[in-house]
């Protein structure tokens, strides 16, 4: 007799799992989805090959590491997605996805920081999942990471789809939220007053608590961010002073994907994140100057 557990493995296991960005969090992504039985494909332009990459997990008691092969092809190569995890930096989205074909019925889970990015690529009877995750992934080499924080993550939008408790069986600390919007909202809020803040003062996050001018900047971007929020719905309990303090003290010692990207000439993830809430500010005639301010020296800071 076929069990609920049957089902959802079969469900899982029977079509493959392709991955856009299958940099840090995407590896983690692909390591849990091999776990549980699934055949994973990384996608990237060049040409094909397989990626090895080791995994140590800095909260495994033992210490034990681990190791993910994965295939990787270009996007001309996969004619038909119909399971895709988009786990790139924002800004590099439409890039990733321009040539990348998705099945009718296919089902998109949005691994990203920041808001917005695959608005308008679903489409008909595709479904987009949303996915909100408090882990912690580094590169030490191009081929080794490190799991610094292997932690709670929710995926979620609707009812919860046959495949999820086969691959929660296997990815700690994975759960589903029917409406993924108020996960979504809280690590935005997180990312929009803790990421700019510690990439202009190139501090690391624990400062937003320790430098007055640095806490008044926090202070507001968080007020302006709920003020949104509460105008975007009435229900949004605009009260995320608590939630951010307690991540700046969580990871005081870190330096923010922000920060990071800016050492590191990158572009950052700011559009995402101030800027998604900017946008929607502006749908409703609010002016936000702090969230103006940090995302114009940001895009300075980008320039130079
Ligand atoms: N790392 C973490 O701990 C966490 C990350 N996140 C979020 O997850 C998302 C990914 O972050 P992270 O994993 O750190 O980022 P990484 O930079 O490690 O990974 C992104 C990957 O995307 C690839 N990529 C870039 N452009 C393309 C393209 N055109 N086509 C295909 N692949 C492309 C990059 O490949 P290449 O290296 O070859 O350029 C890279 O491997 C971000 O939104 C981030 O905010 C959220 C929580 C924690
Ligand atoms: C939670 C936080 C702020 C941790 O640094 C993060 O998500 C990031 O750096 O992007």
């Amino acid at each position: 007799m076929q069990t609920s557990g049957d089902t959802s493995r079969h469900d899982l296991t029977a079509r493959p799992w392709h991955i856009v960005g299958a940099g840090r969090i995407g590896a983690l992504a692909a390591f849990y989805l091999q776990r549980a039985g699934a055949q994973t494909i990384g996608v990237r332009p060049g040409s094909a090959h397989t990626r090895r990459l080791s995994i140590g997990f800095d909260q495994h008691e033992d210490g034990a590491g681990s190791h993910l092969a994965l295939r990787v092809i270009p996007p001309s190569e996969c004619a038909s997605v119909s399971r895709l995890i988009v786990a790139c930096k924002t800004p590099y989205t439409d890039a990733a996805l321009a040539r990348v074909s998705l099945t009718d019925d296919a089902t998109v889970v949005r691994l990203q920081n920041g808001m917005g990015s695959l608005d308008g690529r679903i489409t008909g009877h595709q479904r987009m999942i949303g996915a909100v995750t408090a882990s912690a992934v580094m590169s030490e080499t191009h081929d080794r990471l490190r799991v610094v924080a292997e932690n709670a993550t929710i995926f979620g939008g609707g009812e919860r789809p046959a495949w999820f408790d086969a691959l929660a069986a296997h990815w700690p600390q994975l759960s589903w939220a029917r409406d993924i919007r108020p996960p979504q909202w809280r690590k935005l809020v997180v990312n929009a007053a803790l990421n700019p803040l510690t990439a202009i003062h190139d501090v690391p996050n624990g400062a937003l608590l320790e430098r007055a001018d640095l806490y008044a900047d926090m202070t507001a971007l968080i007020d302006e961010a709920d003020t949104v929020l509460a105008r975007l719905d009435p229900a949004w309990p605009a009260d995320s002073h608590a939630d951010v303090a307690a991540v700046v003290r969580a990871t005081a010692a870190n330096t923010s994907s922000m920060r990071a990207d800016i050492q590191a000439g990158a572009i950052t993830e700011i559009d995402a994140i101030n800027g998604w809430l900017l946008r929607q500010a502006e749908t409703l005639d609010l002016d936000l100057p702090t969230h103006r301010r940090v995302v114009a020296q940001i895009r300075q800071l980008e320039s130079t």
